[in-house]
């Protein structure tokens, strides 16, 4: 009979262990060596318990005192390192046999199953992550995270191609703290190999090595970037984490390429195609940004109207061409005058705006001079001719002109244009 238990046993795919009340391994059957790879000679007498991974011992105990009261358990899930070093996620049918005062238990190997549902949650979470995340430099740890939580890596780096088509680092983390992952030599060859072949780079696990992969991202089989990760100690890279890594480079170029698109559409709604600057809607966003900050601060700002004399002149005697022109070079020009935090904005045909915030009267006094100096050097149109155009200039500032965008709008347009009438009427 024993004889026929044992060929039964033999069959069976999962792996029996009886298990004595001291938690000695009494027997085991020979699937064992696939579970484990353990013999059966090996683990007989053995303490069940020194095989389980360290994390789980304290579950695992609380586990057999359960089975032991006389609870049939079904589902019970632990893991345990095999003789390679590597981990086991195990479920367990058990049940304590009182006549023979011992533990049988039926363990199943769950480690693939496990994987796989945690690397479809993985998928799932970083196709979100790259859906809904606003920022690319949020989405970049946020998917790192993820990624580590199903494939432990010490170095993760992520670069994209600059204008000149250069690999430019946009995040990187690395636990061996080797600061620039992209610096180390075989993170940057696999990088540039993997961007030229377009195809997932594998590098590395030979003499102890830790493995490196490296995935392009790409659109339209152009590549403009590359995901690259280091494996840790021990974690061997082939191509289930290949594919892994390509699947987050395919959800990280629609991401970058939404926030691209977005970018285009805001800069687009923002800005005036014909000069480039700044347009009203952008100046008031900033303006009233501006005024916010100064009411919280108690600071001043200031306004600069700017309109240009005569500029109708220009479109009739040398066409719309030449005034667009005309318009382009007041526009360089104002820009020229102001500092990077000003920001200059064309409000609609020759009328700009200038916001200086923080300024004081005193130095936007300055910053008319210096644009009435600007204006004092000819314009030279399309067709070869040359022109010369004075600007009127209005001031406001924040708050002894207003306390909101429009009192100071209109203070400074109002101002701008009597300072035209006033010069309309010298003239
Ligand atoms: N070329 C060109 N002309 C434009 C554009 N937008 C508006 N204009 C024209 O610019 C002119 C602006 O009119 P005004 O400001 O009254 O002309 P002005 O000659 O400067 O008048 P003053 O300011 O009183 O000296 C109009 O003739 C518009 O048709 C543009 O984008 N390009």
């Amino acid at each position: 009979m024993d004889d026929l238990h044992d060929k039964i046993a033999e069959l069976v795919l999962d792996t029996i262990f009886i298990v004595d009340v001291h938690g000695h391994i009494n027997y085991v059957s020979p699937s064992c060596f696939d579970l484990l790879s353990y013999t059966q000679q090996e683990l007989t007498g053995r303490k069940m318990i020194d095989l389980v991974l360290l994390d789980d011992r304290a579950k695992t105990l609380d586990e057999s005192l359960l089975v032991m009261s006389g609870v049939p358990r079904v589902g019970f899930e632990n893991r345990y390192v095999r003789a390679d070093g590597s981990v086991v996620d195990i479920m367990w049918s058990a049940r304590w046999s009182p006549e023979h005062q011992v533990r049988i238990g039926v363990a199943r190997n769950v480690t693939t199953v496990k994987r796989q549902l945690a690397m479809q949650q993985a998928m799932y979470e970083i196709s979100n992550a790259a859906h809904t995340v606003t920022e690319l430099k949020q989405l970049y740890p946020k998917v790192r995270r993820i990624l580590h939580s199903i494939l432990p890596t010490s170095a993760f780096a992520l670069a994209l191609h600059d204008e000149q088509a250069c690999l430019a680092l946009q995040y990187q983390l690395d636990f061996c703290g080797d600061a620039a992952v992209l610096q180390a030599k075989v993170g940057k060859e696999l990088c540039t190999l993997a961007a030229q072949s377009n195809k997932v780079e594998l590098h590395g696990g030979s003499k102890g090595e830790p493995f490196w992969l490296a995935a392009p991202i790409s659109r339209a089989d152009k590549v403009f970037g590359v995901i690259v990760i280091r494996s840790h100690a021990g974690t061997v890279l082939g191509q289930q984490e290949a594919e892994l890594l390509s699947f987050i480079a395919a959800q990280l170029s629609d991401a970058i390429e939404r926030h691209r698109l977005h970018a285009e559409l805001i800069a687009a709604a923002t800005t005036d195609e014909l000069t480039g600057l700044p347009n009203r809607r952008l100046f008031v966003d900033r303006a009233e940004a501006a005024c916010r900050a100064a009411r919280r601060h108690g600071h001043h700002f200031a306004l600069l109207y700017v309109d240009v004399d005569r500029f109708k002149a220009v479109n009739d005697t040398y066409g719309h061409e030449a005034g667009d022109e005309l318009l382009k070079q007041v526009a360089r020009r104002l820009s020229k005058c102001v500092r990077e935090e000003d920001t200059v904005a064309r409000l609609g045909g020759d009328e700009f705006v200038i916001l200086l915030p923080g300024v004081h009267q005193q130095a936007s006094k300055a910053l008319q001079e210096k644009i009435q100096a600007a204006f004092k050097e000819e314009f030279v149109l399309p067709t070869g001719v040359h022109v010369t155009r004075d600007p009127s200039i209005g001031l406001a500032v924040y708050p002894e002109d207003g306390d909101d965008v429009t009192a100071l709008t209109r203070a400074a347009d109002k101002r701008m244009y009597a300072n035209k009438w006033h010069r309309s009427m010298k003239s």
